[in-house]
């Protein structure tokens, strides 16, 4: 469903991604691991619209999608829940997860999606009145992937769910994430948490500097000496 193709992409005259290629398909979980500064959230960030591309294609369904918008990518069915949430802090959950469905004309459709939010969710039905930045951190990131999913995405994007948040809730939220793709939403997963993404990961590449060093089944993955070594790192082993 989704293809980048040798993408290459920085910040000013630094490059950030050296030519990678990767593939969600349909209905699938793909993770991308990698360590701090490995080109995660810019991978994300071009493949939403936010950062230019400077080589190679993005593709959504076999059309380029390479020179679009972020507006145009969304309707393209990609949505992307950034790092460190960006809910709004002052707006209740019912105004944050109205927000998310804001490109879409059909209020029918934006109350059955916000159904299904809360039936992923149902700590959100209970607060829906609560100031947002009143939650806590993991009903904030539940917030976050909710208001994305009011969107109505066939690709949700996800950069870091796990973030300082706690591994109970953490594991709840990745439960969900089945859920979800089982109703037909594709989801590319970042993770700094590697052995927690591989758990549920149909497929996983493995980013190192900007570039794609290793790629497998995740269950494949899961068991590989070397990402042992070199991301299963203390934070991972306490899950
Ligand atoms: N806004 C920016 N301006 C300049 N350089 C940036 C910017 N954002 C990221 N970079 C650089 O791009 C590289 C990749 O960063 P990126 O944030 O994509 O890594 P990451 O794998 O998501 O790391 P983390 O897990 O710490 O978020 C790093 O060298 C980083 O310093």
């Amino acid at each position: 469903m989704l293809e980048l193709d040798r993408v290459i992409s920085g910040y000013g005259s630094s490059r950030a991604l050296h030519e990678v290629s990767l593939t969600v398909p349909r209905g699938s979980l793909v993770t991308v691991l990698g360590a701090n500064g490995a080109g995660k959230s810019t991978l994300l960030r071009v493949a939403s619209g936010l950062l230019p591309i400077w080589g190679g294609d993005i593709k959504m369904d076999g059309r380029w999608m390479t020179r679009k918008s972020t507006r145009e990518i969304v309707r393209a069915g990609v949505v992307h829940c950034p790092e460190g949430r960006q809910i709004f802090s002052q707006l209740t959950v019912y105004e944050n997860l109205q927000m998310g469905g804001y490109l879409r004309d059909d209020r029918k459709a934006a109350k059955r999606s916000m159904d299904q939010v809360f039936s992923y969710f149902p700590r959100l039905k209970e607060r829906v009145k609560q100031r947002a930045g009143t939650l806590s951190g993991g009903e904030q990131q539940m917030l976050a992937i909710g208001r994305s999913l009011m969107a109505s995405p066939r690709l949700l994007m996800l950069d870091e769910p796990s973030l300082g948040i706690a591994p109970k809730l953490v594991q709840e939220i990745l439960g969900i994430l089945g859920f979800i793709q089982e109703e037909g939403t594709a989801v590319l997963l970042v993770e700094q948490n590697a052995r927690l993404a591989l758990q549920h990961a149909d497929y996983a590449y493995v980013l190192d500097l900007g570039r794609v060093v290793m790629e497998g089944a995740g269950s494949t993955l899961a068991k590989d000496s070397r990402i042992e070594e070199r991301y299963f790192g203390a934070r991972d082993t306490a899950m």
